[in-house]
Formats: structure tokens, sequence, C-alpha cells
């Protein structure tokens, strides 16, 4: 077959680089194919899946034993007692694992831009809590790659600073962390030089000791390099007899156009399940709860759709500014930051049908459902705003455009608030209001749930007239202080007739008394286990970016000043009005939780 080479553009974004090219024959994963020929994405799939069920014992996310597929590792689908018991919440793995079994497979982590500020505050924190709490094979290496001159020691001194034990598990810590240090390694290397890549490929194979390879590659980098690093890495650095993952940081494009010509480019070196697009907020408890919540209890999945549910609210804030990331945030801005990725994920878990089983590809089919239900986000239907400078009590707060990364003259909002729509039958007419913001009075994470009136409600008069405040609201605080609680309606004790607003409350700290772990822990967790549920598919992601790109690019072509609010303040009063053009009123400012 013929091999044609053609430019796989720069965007005018400068988010790909120049020098991506495509060869559409044979450079998917070309070192794998010197002992797998290239293959239709189910046969390679079959095969990690076989790859890693042999040589992995771990359990994922959806309680699957390791590789995360339904079948188990009898091949019947059956568990054991025992099996069945761990998987249902217990922690650590479950599997017996024979002394050959553990002998004959590594697992190498190689952290690309283990320089950077991810890295040292969430990657290798996560990793070495996975290790404290025996979530790791036995024989595996930790890689920090980057081009900053480090010696192993020094990358292990650095990353000693991020290392914590659990609150509530501090047993042998200072051991355990000398442990996990010795296993952690560096390499300085250039991320688009495929000598360099060789290099580290040697030094692997070296820790690997001629045993079975598995190897992540978590790319913890600028966008830009994305598709270097997978390039050099696929072609240098692969497995030859395990498998390949690659774990990609966000941001995936800034529009349609820039992530379909991403997928289009790391898809030249990766099949689709190599893939792991992740975003973090599908690692937090309360959001893996959500479908928890909604599929297990008979009480809340009837009264799920527009006959109940007035409108739903997912909203996030940061008491803080861009402080230090404002360089990248000026290109981005919240909505692309967190709205099209972080409260999108949730709006699409939260509203998807039912699933055939909990297995990635039915859930990510669901997601993808809604998400092509939705009507695109209009313009008259967003609001943004930007932080300005502010002073109080003696205290300065600095304005977005003072960050000397960002231009004076910066448009970027770093606030909206937006109203989705999904025209389906299940929630035509609701409003989905999502509002994200920096620099705000409280950092929260929430997502809340406004029911309708109760028709005819024997008691509105004691209520007065306002009858807002008698509707049930149920919130998902996915943090701080992770709760689920629901406000009721109740009887005041006495031998009168009063009543007041009441919250059926289940708060994480007091029912669950142990240390919450980190979403990057999930989800490294994951990856490693073959687990795609809590990853984007591509499909996901341009049915994400087609909802917000027409309006990203109005926003930009009319040079839509944003309202400015206060460092601090509760963001600007346009949000308040594009409630209120849907009768809606903010959950999170409404008194008693604001
Ligand atoms: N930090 C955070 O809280 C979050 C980050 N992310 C995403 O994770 C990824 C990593 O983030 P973060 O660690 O903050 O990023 P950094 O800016 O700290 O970059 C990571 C490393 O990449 C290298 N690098 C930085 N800029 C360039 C450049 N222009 N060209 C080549 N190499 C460069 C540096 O290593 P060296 O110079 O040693 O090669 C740096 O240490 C990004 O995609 C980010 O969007 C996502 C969510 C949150
Ligand atoms: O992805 C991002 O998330 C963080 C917020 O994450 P959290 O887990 O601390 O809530 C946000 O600060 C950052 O701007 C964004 O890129």
């Amino acid at each position: 077959m013929a091999t044609h080479f053609s430019p796989c553009s720069s965007s005018s974004t400068n988010f790909l680089p120049s020098s991506c090219f495509k060869n559409e024959t044979t450079v998917l994963f070309s070192r794998f194919a010197v002992t797998v020929p290239r293959k239709s994405s189910w046969v390679t799939q079959i095969h990690s899946r076989i790859q890693g069920r042999k040589h992995f014992h771990i359990k994922s996310s959806n309680g699957h034993p390791l590789n995360a597929v339904s079948l188990q590792d009898g091949l019947d689908g059956s568990l054991t007692a025992k099996e069945h018991d761990k998987s249902q919440g217990k922690e650590k793995p479950s599997i017996p694992i024979s002394e050959a079994e553990k002998e004959e497979s590594t697992l190498s982590i190689t952290v690309v831009g283990a320089s950077g500020d991810l890295a040292k505050k969430k990657i290798f924190p996560a990793l070495f809590a996975l290790f404290y709490e025996d979530w790791l094979p036995e024989n595996f290496t930790v890689f920090g790659y980057a081009r900053t001159k480090l010696t192993d020691e020094e990358l292990r001194n650095t990353i000693s600073r991020t290392l914590t034990c659990r609150i509530d598990q501090r047993e042998n810590c200072e051991d355990k962390m000398d442990q996990f240090l010795k296993r952690c390694f560096y390499h300085a290397g250039q991320y688009d030089s495929e000598g360099d890549f060789s290099e580290l490929d040697s030094k692997l194979k070296e820790k690997e000791a001629g045993k079975v390879s598995n190897r992540l590659f978590y790319l913890s980098i600028p966008p830009n390099i994305f598709v270097d690093v997978v390039r050099s890495a696929s072609l240098r650095a692969s497995s030859l007899n395990g498998w390949t993952r690659v774990i990609v940081e966000k941001p995936f494009g800034r529009d349609s156009e820039s992530s379909g010509e991403l997928t289009r480019c790391l898809k030249q070196y990766l099949t689709e399940d190599q893939i792991f697009r992740i975003d973090h907020y599908l690692g937090k408890e309360l959001v893996e709860n959500l479908s928890v919540l909604r599929f297990s209890n008979l009480v809340f999945e009837p009264l799920w759709s527009r006959d109940y549910i007035r409108n739903v609210q997912l909203i996030f804030s940061e008491d803080f500014g861009t402080e230090g990331r404002g360089g990248y945030f000026d290109n981005y801005g919240i909505i692309r930051d967190i709205m099209q990725n972080h409260l999108l994920q949730i709006l699409a878990l939260f509203a998807m049908e039912t699933p055939v089983s909990l297995d990635a590809e039915d859930v990510r089919n669901e997601k993808v459902k809604v998400l092509r239900s939705m009507k695109p986000l209009q313009l008259e239907d967003v609001i943004v705003g930007q932080y300005k400078g502010h002073s109080k009590s003696d205290r300065s707060y600095p304005a977005y455009t003072d960050d000397p990364t960002v231009p004076k003259d910066s448009r970027t909002p770093t606030f909206a608030a937006a109203a989705l729509f999904i025209n389906n039958a299940r929630w035509d007419g609701v409003p989905f209001l999502m509002k994200a913001g920096k620099a705000l009075h409280t950092r929260r994470a929430e997502v809340r749930v406004q029911f309708r009136h109760v028709p005819g409600n024997l008691y509105k008069r004691n209520f007065g007239t306002d009858l807002d405040k008698a509707t049930n609201e149920l919130v998902l605080r996915v943090q701080p202080d992770e709760a689920i609680y629901l406000k009721i309606n109740n009887k005041v004790p006495g031998l009168g007739m009063r009543l007041d607003r009441s919250d059926l409350n289940l708060l994480y700290s007091a029912r669950y008394p142990r240390e919450i772990p980190d979403a990057y822990e999930r989800l490294l967790l994951d990856a490693i286990a073959g687990e795609r549920r809590l990853f984007i598919r591509s499909d996901e992601l341009d049915a994400a970016w087609a909802l917000f790109t027409p309006v990203l690019k109005e926003l930009e072509q009319k040079k839509i000043v944003p309202e400015l609010y206060p460092h601090g303040s509760r963001g600007p009063v346009g949000a308040h009005y594009l409630a209120a053009k849907y009768n809606v009123r903010w959950g999170d400012l409404s008194g008693d939780d604001s």
C-alpha cells in the first residue's frame, strides 16, 4: 500500500507542532508492530486485555478485576465469593497472584514533564499513595522525564517534599516513602528527540530485566508538545511485549478544529484504546458516586426527569485567582478550563440514560448520546466576567490583568455562567445552569438539583407566598467537605403548625471517617488497569467541543467585554439575570447555603 505523508498542520493557536506528519499506513506503534502487525482496534484491544489480565492483578474503579474488562480472570465472568466481596468496595487487590505471575511482568510509569507543577503536586503523590496502599504491582518503576537536568537523587529529593501519608494511616510511612523513592528514577531529554527516548527505553529495559513490560506514559506537559512526545515515545520507547498506554492531560485543543487535529495527530501513533484523556473531575469521589446514587436508589431515579426536576445547577468556584498559571489560562479562559470539560462531564453523567452495564463503552456511549442531544450554547445564554483588584481590611487582592503573564487588555473570562438544554424526552425544557469562576468568595464544586413545587401543596400558607422556598433541593457537594444533602420541608416540633427547611444530610467526614483518595489516584489506577470508563473517548470530546465552539468563537469575534467583579466577591450580577431569565435562583446564593 502506498504511504502518504501529509502535514498535520499546525493550528492558528499554535496548539500542535508544525512537525506533525501523517503516515497513513504504518506508523501506529511501529515498534509494537514488530511483534504484532497493525491490526484493527478491537484486535489490539483484545490483545491488550489478554496481556493485561495475564500480568496484572489490580482492581479498577468499577470493581472489576484487572484490565477492567467484563471478562473476569476465569474468563467465564464469575467471581469467587471472596473476590466479589472485595469488588464491592473493600480495599486492596483482590485476586490471588501466583509467585510466577508476580515475577513475570513489570510496570513502568514515565511522568513526562516531571519537573512541572502538576507532576509534583498531584502525580507523584498519587503514585505514592497507591504504593502505600499496595495497589501497585510488585515490579514497578517510576521514571521522571523532562528537559531540566536532574539526577535520580535530585528528583527523589524534590518529590519527597510533596509526598504525604494519609492522615488516618501513618504506619511505616517513612519506610514506605523510602521504598517508593528507591523505585523512582529520572532521565533528562528533549520532548521531540527520538534519541533521548531511545536512551529512556534502554533505562526502562534495564529495570524491566527481560520481563514482560507494560508501560504507562503520563503527559504532564503543555499541549503544544503532546504530539512530539507521543511520536518519540511510541517510536522509541513503547513496549515490545506488553501494553503501552498514554495519559494525556487537558487541554485537548481549544475548539473543535484544534481538538480534532490533536486527536488525528495522536492517532498516527496510538490507537484510541491507548489514549487515556484525563478529566480529573471524573476521579472525584462524589462524581463517581453520582451514578451510584441515581441508579442504585429507587427514590431518585423515578424523579430524574423534566416531570419533577425544575433545573439543575453545576457550580464551580475558587477563592484564588490564576496565580502563576495566567500564561496558560489567558489562552483558554474559564469556559474551556472548567465548563467544557469538568462541568460538562458531570452534566453528562447526571443526565445520561441507564447504561447497559458499567463497562467503559456502555457508559461512554450513554454520555455521548446526551451530549449529542444538547443544543449548542447560544451567546444570549452566556455571561462572562473577569476579576478586578480589590482591597479589604488592609489587604489588597490583584486583578486578573495584574498577573505579569497576562496582557493588560485581556478580555479572557475568569468567570462564566451559562444555560444549556438537552433536547430529549427526559430533559426537554429543563435548564442546566453552569457557573464557574476564579477569585470568588469561596472554593466549592457542587451539583444542585431543584425540584418542582408540590402541586396544590396543602401547607403552602405555612411558608407565606414564596413558593420557591418550599421546593426540595438535592445537593451533591463535590468539594470541599464532601456531602450529599436533601432539603426538605419539615414540621417544627411543637403544638402549632409551623414548617421549616431542614437537611437530610450525609456528610462524608461524619459517615466515613477516613481520608478520601485524591482523584488522580483513582485515575492512575484505572489507567494501569486498562479501565477506560473514567477517561474521555474521542467522540465524547468532539461532542463536547461542538457545544461550546460556536459561542467561544462568537465571544472572540464580537470582542465581548467581560463584566468586572471584585476579587473575592460572589461574581458578576449578570449571572443572576441569566438565571432569572429561566426563573431560577442560584442555590449557592440562597441564604442558608451561601
Ligand atoms: N498544574 C495544574 O494544576 C493542572 C495542570 N493541568 C495540565 O497538566 C499539564 C501540565 O501542567 P503543569 O505541570 O502545570 O505545567 P508546567 O507549565 O509546569 O509544565 C510542565 C513541564 O513541561 C515543561 N515545559 C513547560 N513549558 C514548556 C514549553 N513551552 N516547551 C517545552 N516544555 C515545556 C517544563 O519542564 P522542563 O523545562 O524541565 O522540560 C515543565 O516543568 C498541562 O497540560 C496542564 O494544562 C491540568 C489540570 C491542572
Ligand atoms: O483543571 C483544572 O482544575 C483546577 C481545579 O481542580 P480542583 O481539583 O482543585 O478543583 C483549576 O484550578 C484549574 O484552573 C483547571 O485547569
